[in-house]
């Protein structure tokens, strides 16, 4: 995608190797972003989400809610999970992304961290639905946040910063070779709102998503 794509041609791929990462800085300025983390605290249905671990079901520590096409159901922590129908607003926000991504997405998966206690355990995105090399486009909304990236087998780490209107793009093989986490942190006192845009493409009936996160 990163030759292919040229309006990302610009933006240096920060992934070492193994993948695309492309991190488009204060895509939404400041104004426009605060308008779009209200109005997504306000209006989204966000939903505390239970996971099964070790026979016993545990809420994750963040809020979630799920929005798409009808017919972009997704199987998560061992739920099938039917998509809301899309507002207005994740509508605008989705045409913004697929300008960029060059790419259509029929779903979006919210998360709310309401502080520096939520987080997000370290997974990769790789389920069958997405199709092999998925393009996932993040969006971050508030407080800023750490998101690491581990190596599956090379011991590197890469840590990116993701501020209020920051644009993530994760693209190419990244989804085999790395697995990404957003750790607890003392210094995060405000609410983050992150939304990735993905692309079902079938609906078989795949595995679980991972249920450590
Ligand atoms: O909150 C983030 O930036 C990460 C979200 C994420 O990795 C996911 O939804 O799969
Ligand atoms: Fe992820």
């Amino acid at each position: 995608m990163s030759s292919a794509n040229a309006l990302l041609a610009n933006h240096q791929n920060l992934a070492p190797s193994d993948g695309e990462l492309y991190l488009l800085q204060a895509f939404y300025p400041a104004s426009i972003a605060d308008n779009y983390l209200q109005s997504l605290l306000h209006s989204l249905a966000w939903q505390t989400e239970q996971i099964h671990i070790y026979g016993r079901w545990v809420p994750v520590p963040r809020l979630m809610a799920w929005y798409g096409d009808p017919d972009a159901d997704y199987r998560y922590s061992g739920v099938d999970h039917q998509p809301l129908p899309w507002t207005t607003e994740l509508q605008t926000l989705r045409t913004d992304v697929e300008t960029v991504c060059r790419q259509a997405f029929n779903s979006v998966l919210a998360n709310l961290y309401r502080d520096g206690r939520d987080s997000m355990g370290c997974h990769a995105d790789n389920e069958k639905e997405l199709g092999p090399n998925p393009q996932i486009a993040s969006l971050s909304f508030g407080e800023t946040r750490l998101l690491r990236f581990r190596h599956a087998r090379i011991r590197t780490t890469l840590n990116i910063e993701l501020s209020h209107g920051d644009l993530l793009i994760m693209a190419g093989e990244l989804q085999h070779h790395w697995r990404h986490e957003l750790p607890k942190t003392r210094q995060a006192k405000q609410a983050r709102i992150n939304l990735t845009f993905r692309r079902i493409v079938s609906t078989p009936n795949s595995p679980a998503r991972s249920a450590a996160r």
